[in-house]
């Protein structure tokens, strides 16, 4: 099941509308396209209407958000929610101020996202639950499946809780995904990276929790399979082999099985 969302979300290679953060875009568009979509980034709320409705997923990050662009997020989401395409929301840092709090609330309070994906620590402050953060980064501990459960009935949607194990949600059942590497965590913008292919796999005619799930997984067996190649020596060289592993063929990655 796994392996056939991978293989129509490239048959599609669906265009998927960007609103994301300016740390992030460059590696997004590459990870994106090695997977086999096609990226846009565009933030000009004059655009932002039009370019939702010509696009077959949107993807909303607030990483670097200014308060000028609350207004284009909205817009894109609700076009987006119009037209009937799936939209991610990725609070990036959101417990980090009170700024970032304010800005997904009045996002979430306008639009209906089909996934909310962020670490434990970004889901947890959603909810409310206390959780140790540093800036975007998630360094506590917890109950993760708990957070998953209750983001997804508080905000009627699917989950995406991403760490060590990575667990998806639509408020009632929990998957839960082991497949990853640690060396992620010393990739900036490997979460939002992994936003942009859940918008992909969630344009196929699939369930929105089972394509959420395969990109999951599918992107911790191209991080597990790169880990374990011999000329990955540290942060720069996984990031080169993972934007190619991105784009195997699931059964080529190590340990992969359809
Ligand atoms: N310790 C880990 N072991 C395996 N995979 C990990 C680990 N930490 C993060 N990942 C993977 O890295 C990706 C990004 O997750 P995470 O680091 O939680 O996001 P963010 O970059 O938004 O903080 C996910 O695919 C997740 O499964
Ligand atoms: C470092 C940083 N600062 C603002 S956005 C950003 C990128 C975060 O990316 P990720 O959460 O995917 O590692």
């Amino acid at each position: 099941m796994s392996s056939e969302i991978i293989h129509e979300a490239r048959e599609k290679r669906p265009l998927i509308h960007h609103l994301t953060n300016q740390v992030v875009m460059n590696f997004t568009a590459n990870g994106l396209l090695s997977f086999g979509g096609a990226p846009i980034m565009a933030k000009a709320v004059e655009e932002a209407e039009e370019m939702a409705s010509i696009s077959d997923g949107v993807l909303i990050n607030i990483g670097t958000i200014l308060n000028q662009d609350i207004p284009a997020m909205i817009q894109a989401g609700k076009a987006a929610n119009k037209k009937g395409i799936p939209v991610v929301v990725d609070p990036v840092g959101v417990g980090a101020t009170s700024f970032r709090k304010e800005a997904i609330r009045q996002i979430l309070e306008e639009i209906n996202p089909t996934v909310i994906k962020g670490n434990a620590g970004e889901l947890a402050h959603l909810v409310d639950i206390p959780w140790e953060i540093k800036g975007v980064d998630s360094t506590g501990e917890g109950n993760s499946e708990e957070i998953a459960r209750k983001v997804a009935q508080e905000f009627k949607t699917i989950a995406v809780l991403t760490g060590k194990t990575d667990v998806i949600s639509d408020g009632t059942e929990v998957r839960l995904n082991r497949k990853g590497s640690a060396m992620l965590s010393n990739v900036t913008g490997a979460g939002c990276l992994l936003g942009s292919i859940v918008t992909a796999c969630l344009t196929t005619s699939h369930s929105s929790v089972e394509s959420a799930f395969a990109a999951v997984e599918f992107y911790g067996r191209a991080a597990e399979y790169t880990e374990g190649l011999d000329e990955v020596k540290g942060t720069g060289t996984f990031i080169a082999s993972f934007l190619d592993a991105l784009s195997f063929n699931p059964n080529d990655l190590k340990g992969g099985q359809e």
